[in-house]
């Protein structure tokens, strides 16, 4: 479906979700510094066609404009006429979008994940392990164990991006780039919310674990 056939209702529904939960995330510290972007898909989801909205580069994520977002196409162009910029990141985004059909995306820099994806960074990936919130990625099974893939943080993004597909595991929404943040997704914004959530709660365990490990008894 073209972009033009997307009903106006639909993207003001869009992105009144993204700025509602880019509030919500900012009152949680989780866009420290302008970091951090979002995106929701608009309209269904074609490998060859589809569009998303995503954050604009560099701006404030606790403030609420009419300046937060532009819509884009599957190469991160922007779609429309407009000043803004699309987040730096975008190429990452539409990577994800494309390879999981997924409906939303969020990225954000927090303190717990920035730690232990460098812990782990070196052996490419964070084991999780007997953690009951496993289950909020939809994996049921007892003492389930997950990976999450961490990548090199390039300064040049495409670099990242083209790294997307040999680490994607399409039972784990989620991928860590080092020393940077974590981009989470799901079928629309409610899933990405919860299993970004789940993910920066299971660092905070994995850090504090690590801590008591290390601390004698
Ligand atoms: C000051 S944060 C550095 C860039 C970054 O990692 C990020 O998430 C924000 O970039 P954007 O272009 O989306 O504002
Ligand atoms: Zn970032």
């Amino acid at each position: 479906m073209g972009f033009e056939k997307i009903t106006l209702e639909h993207k003001r529904q869009v992105l009144e979700e993204l700025a509602d939960i880019k509030a919500l995330f900012a009152s949680r510290n989780w866009f420290p510094g302008t970091s951090g972007n979002l995106s929701m898909r608009v309209g269904e989801f074609d490998p060859e066609q589809f569009y998303f909205a995503v954050t604009a580069s560099g701006k404030d994520k606790s403030l609420r404009t009419p300046e937060d977002f532009l819509f884009v196409d599957k190469h991160g162009k922007a779609i429309e006429t407009t000043t803004l910029k699309p987040s730096a990141e975008t190429l990452i985004h539409c990577e994800i979008y494309r390879l999981t059909g997924c409906g939303a995306v969020f990225h954000v820099h927090t303190v717990f994940n920035n730690l232990i994806s460098e812990f782990f960074g070196a052996e490419g990936s964070v084991p999780i392990q007997g953690i009951e919130l496993i289950k909020a990625f939809n994996i049921w099974e007892e003492n389930a164990e997950i990976r999450v893939p961490v990548l090199p943080n390039f300064a040049d993004i495409p670099s990242i991006a083209e790294l997307v597909p040999g680490v994607l595991d399409p039972k784990v929404p989620g991928i860590l780039l080092r020393n940077h943040g974590i981009y989470a997704w799901g079928k629309d914004a409610f899933e990405a919310k919860r299993h970004l959530e789940a993910f920066e709660f299971l660092f905070e365990v994995m850090y504090r674990q690590l801590l008591l490990k290390g601390a004698s008894k």
